[in-house]
């Protein structure tokens, strides 16, 4: 097994008598694509904030590359790039000015800001719409304009918040791809949270199911391919009880 860069031991969180998070055990490794599948209200983001030191475990940790986040939530914040679901940006500036934005406030000189950003902007596949104003982005165009903001500060791990929303199919099926793409070639570990089934499958090696804030199953997509076990099959066993049923699209 690899370098485990995220690692969440018996991590809970409760919001007076209810628990949202419920003693999850979870180690992910250096390059990996891993999935936090569930449908609303499962405990996804709630996981997530904890990673980043924004919220505090009621009882447990979490450990970023080694780091605490509760405890050294700066630190931590340095190693993660987090793309929400909706990332905003200055409508009536193009591609490059925003990215070049980020990459100042991140400390680059304005030389080395311009190179940055035009190299992401290459990565990300939008080398012909840097002089584009991001108001006239699709939504495909946007996130992966935001990809490559997030990738600005070179993040060990990328945490995608259900990234996929409000793109058409090519869009969704080329960012996959991307993300892909990006993990295999520089080790990028991320984590790709979503309540999408298919779309997960599509993207990740592994899928941890969470449900009611418990982590019910963590499972080997290639593996199952190869004994042909479906997804679907095991999540609808896993999440049935709380009423979900997937229908795969
Ligand atoms: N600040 C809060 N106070 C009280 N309850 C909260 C708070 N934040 C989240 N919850 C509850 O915790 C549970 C888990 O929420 P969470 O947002 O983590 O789920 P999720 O899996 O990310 O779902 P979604 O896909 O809808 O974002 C939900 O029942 C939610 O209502």
């Amino acid at each position: 097994m690899g370098e485990q860069v995220i690692v969440l031991t018996d991590l809970t969180k409760k919001y007076g008598n209810f628990t949202a998070v419920d003693h999850i055990n979870l180690s992910i490794c250096k390059g990996e694509i891993f999935g936090l599948l569930g449908p609303n209200g499962a405990g996804k983001s709630t996981t997530i904030l904890m990673m980043l030191g924004l919220t505090e475990p009621t009882s447990g940790k979490v450990e970023i590359c080694g780091i605490n986040s509760t405890m050294n939530p700066i630190e931590v914040k340095r190693k993660i790039g987090y793309l929400p679901e909706d990332l905003g940006f200055y409508d009536d500036m193009t591609g490059l000015e925003n990215l070049v934005y980020t990459a100042l406030l991140n400390g680059f000189s304005k030389k080395e800001a311009k190179e940055k950003a035009i190299e992401l902007l290459n990565r990300v596949g939008l080398a012909e719409q840097i002089n584009k104003k991001t108001g006239k982005y699709s939504r495909g165009m946007r996130q992966r304009l935001g990809l490559a903001d997030v990738l600005i500060k070179n993040p060990e791990i990328v945490i995608l918040d259900e990234p996929t929303s409000g793109i058409d199919p090519t869009g969704i099926q080329e960012f996959i791809e991307l993300i892909r793409n990006l993990s295999r070639v520089h080790s990028l570990t991320v984590l790709f949270s979503s309540h999408n089934l298919d779309q997960v499958q599509k993207a990740c090696d592994r899928v941890g199911v969470f449900n009611h804030g418990k982590l019910l199953a963590q499972l080997d997509l290639r593996e199952m391919e190869s004994k042909k076990v479906e997804l679907i099959d095991i999540y609808n066993n896993y999440v049935k009880e709380g009423g979900e049923k997937h229908e795969q699209s």
